[in-house]
């Protein structure tokens, strides 16, 4: 079995989101690539969540002064450059064999918050070392759970500063064209938290769970996969500190509709209770105004990071970032809003 682990490529010719794509389908191995890319089933909500996107138009006003744009937020406490955090995604050494040290480097280079995986390959002191950013925590509850509560109080010990607990994997979906390439992690490809649970738990979480994990977490407890407003409201009623709308980048359950589909009606829900983050299918610097102007704080991005980490170790999730951030500087000047704030539902066009 070889790795996805040789030398950064040159990155100089990549524009856009889609040529890293392109340029990972060519360098990852086969089953590594077919891991990242695939979508559940027919791949459905896949295509929804980009063609969703796409059929939002936006509204411009002209003649304002847009020379100093402004893409700085608070969230929990925290003090962020821009609304991009880079959303979990397990296994990162069987893209890359610096593994999720380089997507930390990477984050630090690009002023992002990174939220690590549950099923990261690399220890979470060790990557709680090399970060210069904030670290946030993914949990995927296991069926032990002292097991559970000691990692959180691990992570919280390390200055992990917010915990997004993964709540729309009770089991992971069809996923046929990972079968098809035989997806199996090499055996020097370690998920230390996995417990080797990485099908069905045998004990779901339950929103009595979320109440048990928030008796004891000292740092914020968002609720990652959210898709319908009446889960999000109990979200609020349980006292979450927020949300991720998220159908966890179309990979669970094919053909529930794109996020940004359901954003609106759950942003409206939740009426500013508290804060929406937002994933699954975001490529543009558009598609994350549309996010913000629906409803959320921030996006989180998955796969392109992960191409980005195949391609160039540090250097290509930066690259993934910075693209991203500046397509949204453009997208924020020529719709004449300067800052965040000033994002709202009449960028949209209707
Ligand atoms: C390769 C891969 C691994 C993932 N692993 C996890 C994970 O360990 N935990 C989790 O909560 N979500 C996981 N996700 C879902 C992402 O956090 C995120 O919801 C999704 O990728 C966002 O959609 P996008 O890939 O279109 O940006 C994974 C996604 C991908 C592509
Ligand atoms: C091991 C998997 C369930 C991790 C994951 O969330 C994913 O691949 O989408």
């Amino acid at each position: 079995m070889s790795l996805t682990n040789g030398y950064p490529d040159d990155l100089s010719g990549i524009v856009n989101l889609f040529d890293i794509e392109q340029m990972a389908a060519s360098k990852m191995s086969r089953m590594a690539y077919e891991y990242v890319a695939s979508g559940a089933a027919d791949e459905v909500t896949l295509r929804w969540n980009r063609e969703a996107f796409n059929n939002i138009k936006l509204n411009t006003t002209v003649l304002n002064d847009v020379s100093v744009i402004d893409t700085k937020l608070s969230l929990f406490g925290q003090q962020l450059a821009h609304p991009i955090l880079i959303a979990p995604t397990a296994f990162h050494r069987l893209m890359y064999a610096e593994g999720e040290i380089a997507t930390a480097k990477g984050a630090g280079a690009s002023q992002t918050t990174y939220v690590v995986s549950s099923f990261t390959t690399t220890p979470l002191e060790a990557i709680a070392a090399v970060a210069t950013q904030p670290l946030w925590f993914q949990l995927y509850v296991r069926d032990d759970r002292a097991y559970t509560k000691d990692l959180v109080q691990k992570a919280e010990a390390l200055g992990y500063q917010a915990l997004c607990v993964t709540v729309d994997t009770p089991t992971p979906g069809i996923r046929n064209r990972q079968v098809k390439a035989g997806f199996a992690l090499p055996e020097e490809v370690i998920a230390h938290y996995s417990l080797g649970e990485i099908g069905a738990p045998k004990k779901p979480i339950t929103w009595k769970d979320i109440e048990w994990l928030q008796s004891f977490a000292r740092i914020p407890v968002l609720l990652k996969g959210i898709m319908n407003p009446e889960d999000a409201a109990k979200a609020v009623d349980a006292g979450v500190g927020g949300i991720v709308v998220s159908n966890h980048g179309a990979r669970n359950l094919d053909t529930v509709p794109a996020t940004i589909e359901v954003l609106p009606y759950i942003a409206d829900k939740v009426n500013e209770q508290i804060p929406i983050l937002f994933d699954s299918g975001v490529r543009r610097g558009t598609d994350i105004l549309k996010a913000l102007a629906l409803g959320a704080k921030a996006v989180m991005i998955g796969k392109p990071v992960c191409y980005g980490l195949a391609c160039g170790g540090a250097a290509g999730v930066g690259k993934v970032i910075q693209i991203l951030l500046d397509e949204l500087l453009l997208a924020m000047i020529l719709t004449g809003r300067t800052n965040l704030k000033a994002i709202d539902r009449s960028v949209i066009w209707q």
